[in-house]
């Protein structure tokens, strides 16, 4: 990664992958120290929006010492991280691993540290301890214009006054590229993306989506061993988002170094990425496939993204007796430590006691409040056991459900699933 420019992001020695157009010439060695010119902000550069440390990235970034360390050999392609970030009242300690074509998604709320997690990668926040290979190379002390890092941001951030292609052409042309030679590796990424023929347009003249693409191949142009995607849907309208969504999956896809990928959205996760990474409070919690995730979420924060109710409990056979107090009755036979899960789809709710159920699954509660969930009405409940139950419009209007109306709820044992904790 360039100092603050994404399009600048490449280390001057970087191996060439293939993702590279094989008709186009590869990007030639940026001589050592060389200076790019200005650029938009870096990723998380909060100093646009008035953020926390109310400082430039480069200024966090060039707090680090911005020598050529000896690269120390390793021979694990890919990356290999351990970023210690310590703060006043915030310390981010994550461990990061990914083979070369991996995509990792960093997942997690407001202030969990996916940012600085990202700008750690980048170089533009220093490490306080921890590690940082990629492809066998140590980066710890490796400056951020000279690691071979692409950054596709939210927003974008192309140069208004620039084409397209001039726009692509940016990073090689940093680098040491001829303007022909930069021009001709950035018409053909373009290509790539399907945008010839908008490779003479302003940025303004381009679609959300069209401009998202650009960004792309601005960072694919510069050969990076590690691409950043800092929320890289955020910024497009819902069909927009859909479509640049599979075309990135595409893109990700043929991409054959590392993907670290910032979203807060449950769906740009699971679809572009082979593994997620939960963060929370600057911690790993979880991490797995998108399917393991989703079947067996770890905390609350997790249950939510996927849409669960989640409990944690100590099981005795088929009986769970929830930390939270009742008793859920499960299919599983486990004995310790578990959680259970259980949609709210899977919950159905009485206004009377139903006289036929039996006492297994059946909870007194009160509606805390509704709202409309894709064509259901989510009812979130408290009361014996705090959960959320999804159900028809005619069905809420049918139970007169408004917040404080009591409800029986009640849950069958083969709709849950419970697993160790
Ligand atoms: N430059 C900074 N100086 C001091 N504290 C910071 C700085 N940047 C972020 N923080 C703090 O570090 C913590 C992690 O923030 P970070 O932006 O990495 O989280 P995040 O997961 O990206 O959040 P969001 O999803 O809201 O962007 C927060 O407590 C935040 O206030």
């Amino acid at each position: 990664m360039t100092n603050p420019h994404p399009a600048t992001d490449e280390a001057a020695d970087s191996p060439g992958p293939s993702v590279t157009p094989s008709h186009a010439p590869a990007p030639p060695a940026a001589p050592d120290g060389a200076q790019s010119p200005p650029g938009p902000p870096a990723p998380g550069d909060k100093s646009r929006t008035g953020g926390a440390d109310g400082n430039p990235p480069p200024a966090e970034g060039r707090r680090h010492p911005a020598t050529h360390a000896h690269p120390r050999p390793d021979p694990a392609p890919g990356l290999d991280a351990h970023l210690v970030v310590d703060r006043t009242a915030f310390r981010l300690d994550v461990t990061l691993t990914a083979a070369p074509g991996d995509v990792l998604a960093l997942l997690g709320p407001n202030g969990a540290g996916k940012t600085t997690a990202l700008r750690a990668l980048a170089g533009l926040t220093p490490l306080t301890a921890g590690h940082l290979r990629l492809d066998g190379t140590s980066l710890e002390h490796t400056p951020p214009e000279s690691r071979p890092v692409g950054v596709v941001f939210q927003d974008y951030l192309l140069f208004p006054h620039l084409s397209a292609l001039d726009n692509v052409a940016f990073g090689p042309r940093c680098r040491g590229a001829g303007k022909a030679e930069a021009r001709a590796l950035a018409a053909a990424w373009l290509d790539r993306m399907g945008l010839s023929e908008h490779a003479a347009s302003k940025p303004r003249h381009l679609s959300g989506g069209q401009a998202q693409r650009v960004a792309l191949a601005r960072a694919l142009a510069t050969h990076p061993r590690l691409l950043l995607l800092d929320e890289p849907l955020a910024a497009l309208d819902a069909r927009t988002r859909l479509e640049v969504r599979a075309q990135l999956r595409r893109h990700l896809a043929a991409f054959d170094a590392v993907s670290v990928l910032v979203t807060h959205d449950p769906l740009d996760a699971m679809v572009l990425a082979d593994r997620l990474v939960v963060v929370e409070d600057g911690r790993v919690v979880q991490e797995g496939t998108p399917a393991d995730i989703a079947r067996h979420p770890r905390t609350d924060y997790i249950a939510q993204l996927v849409g669960l109710n989640l409990y944690r409990g100590q099981a005795t056979g088929h009986t769970v007796r929830l930390d939270a107090g009742p008793s859920i009755t499960t299919t599983e036979e486990l004995s310790g430590p578990v959680f259970v899960a259980f949609p709210p789809s899977a919950v159905t709710l009485f206004r009377d006691r139903p006289s036929g159920a039996s006492a297994r699954n059946l909870w007194r509660c009160e509606v805390a409040g509704l709202e409309t969930h894709g064509d259901q009405i989510r009812a979130d409940l408290t009361g014996e056991l705090p959960l959320a139950a999804d159900l028809t419009t005619v069905a809420a209007a049918e139970l007169d459900l408004h917040p404080g109306a009591p409800v029986w709820a009640t849950v069958k044992a083969t709709q849950t699933h419970a697993y160790p904790a």
